[in-house]
């Protein structure tokens, strides 16, 4: 199983006492699958992606991906995970405005040592960025800048996709294009998908739904 995870329990402590996000979650997705995520606002479907994606720890459970266990890992051991095996597209592009699109396109697979030219060039010309390779992302649109942002997380090959709100602050149109150009990008790579999204349209074109309630999944 490509990620596996297990009974994940997560209480935050505030001023008003604590809080219990995650009850005892449970979920699991195979390479090629792709799972909404949905939930109302504050049910912690951004704190399990954290959770998944090794920037937090939870209290208690596990999780698997490819079979390895991220709370045994040390610090490098998630780091090297989130290089290589993990892709996150979050709904803030978080491009690096002195690099020109090509470099930001490529700069996530540099870190992790995967650079291919040619995947590159690929995924820039199938998110329609051929004509912007020199630009920086300041000189894009919002759509464009999110389609930057997708292909740097897809061009390391990620086993491994976690989105959180990817087209969340594109308009409808342009989200809908972006989003078919990562579906397809996501299903040719039989990478796994995971996605927190409010759109019930969206979450319909997914394999699969778990909807979080009450800090378990429903
Ligand atoms: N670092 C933190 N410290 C304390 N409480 C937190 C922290 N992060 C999140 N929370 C609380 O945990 C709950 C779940 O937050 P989370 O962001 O995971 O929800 P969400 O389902 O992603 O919400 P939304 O759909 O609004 O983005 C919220 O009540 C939030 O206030």
């Amino acid at each position: 199983m490509l990620l596996d995870v297990q009974n994940i329990h997560k209480t935050y402590q505030s001023a008003d006492g604590p809080s219990a996000v995650l009850r005892g979650v449970g979920l699991s997705l195979a390479a090629g699958e792709t799972l909404a995520l949905t939930g109302e606002s504050g049910s912690g479907k951004s704190t399990l992606l954290h959770l998944i994606g090794g920037l937090d720890t939870p209290d208690q459970g596990q999780i698997l991906v490819d079979g390895q266990d991220i709370g045994a890992m040390d610090d490098n051991g998630r780091a090297h995970l989130r290089r290589g095996t993990l892709g996150v597209v979050f709904q803030q592009f978080n491009l690096i405005p002195s690099l020109r699109v090509r470099d930001n396109i490529a700069f996530q697979a540099r870190l992790a040592g995967q650079h291919d030219a040619q995947w590159a060039g690929t995924l820039a010309d199938r998110m329609g960025l051929a004509d912007h390779l020199n630009k920086y992302p300041e000189q894009l649109s919002g759509g464009q800048q999110q389609r930057v942002a997708i292909a740097r997380t897809l061009a390391p090959r990620p086993r491994l996709v976690l989105a959180d709100e990817p087209t969340g602050n594109l308009d409808e149109t342009t989200a809908a294009t972006v989003m078919d150009l990562m579906l397809e990008l996501v299903r040719e790579t039989n990478a796994g998908l995971l996605m927190v999204t409010h759109s019930e349209n969206l979450a319909g074109r997914l394999s699969r739904r778990l909807h979080l309630r009450a800090g378990l999944v429903a």
